[in-house]
């Protein structure tokens, strides 16, 4: 039996905060590893996020170099709304002999009452929220929150820094920096 942390995302792109989270919860809950699970179609983002494709591969670079984080490309091969209820239903029937724990930054914290059968999924997966600037950790739900010291980075920081030319390094992992550059995304010039 391995105690799985997840850690779900649109990753558009990785950066520090999501490798500084899944770090974080894996020392402290003990986890054996940690599963990157980036999305197909964010259920709640309405604007288009860039193709998949890239954001698997900067998010593979992304974890590289730490042999207790992973990538799992499932939800890129369902069809729809990348919706967790969905994730988890498959994650769980796959590794029933696993503890899973969903960990989610303070913003999915406030959004979780508009999750798909959200009254459903909090009894499916044990749900760890983390701090994140801007953001509180109060929720009706049973949601095991941990203090971790915040890190104020996004993805839309990094691309709207993209977007007016300025630098990102060290705000992401350098060779995912240098995905960015070598493929031109984000408007990167
Ligand atoms: N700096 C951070 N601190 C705490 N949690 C974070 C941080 N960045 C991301 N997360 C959490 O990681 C998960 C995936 O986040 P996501 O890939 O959407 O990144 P994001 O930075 O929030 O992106 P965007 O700015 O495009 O909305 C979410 O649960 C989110 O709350
Ligand atoms: O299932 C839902 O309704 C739902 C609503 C909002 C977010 N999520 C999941 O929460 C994770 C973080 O979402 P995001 O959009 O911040 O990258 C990601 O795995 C999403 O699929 C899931």
């Amino acid at each position: 039996m391995k105690k799985i942390g997840i850690l779900g995302g649109t990753f558009n792109p990785p950066h520090i905060g999501h490798l500084w989270i899944a770090e974080e919860v894996r020392i402290r809950k003990q986890l054996d590893e940690i599963w990157f699970i980036p999305t197909r179609t964010p259920p709640h983002k309405d604007t288009s996020v860039l193709e998949a494709s890239h954001r698997l591969r900067m998010l593979r670079l992304a974890v590289r170099d730490n042999p207790h984080f992973h990538v799992n490309a499932l939800e890129l091969e369902r069809e729809g709304k990348s919706y967790t209820y969905d994730t988890v239903r498959d994650l769980t029937s796959s590794y029933p002999e696993d503890d899973l724990y969903f960990i989610i930054g303070g913003d999915m914290v406030e959004y979780l009452p508009k999750w798909y059968r959200v009254d459903e999924l909090v009894h499916m997966v044990r749900f760890i929220g983390v701090s994140r600037p801007g953001y509180t950790l109060e929720t009706v739900y049973p949601v095991e929150c941990l203090e971790i010291h915040p890190l104020d980075i996004s993805s839309t920081f990094i691309r709207n820094r993209l977007e007016d030319g300025e630098l990102i390094r060290y705000l992401l992992p350098d060779d995912v920096m240098n995905y960015i550059k070598e493929n031109q995304i984000y408007g990167y010039r």
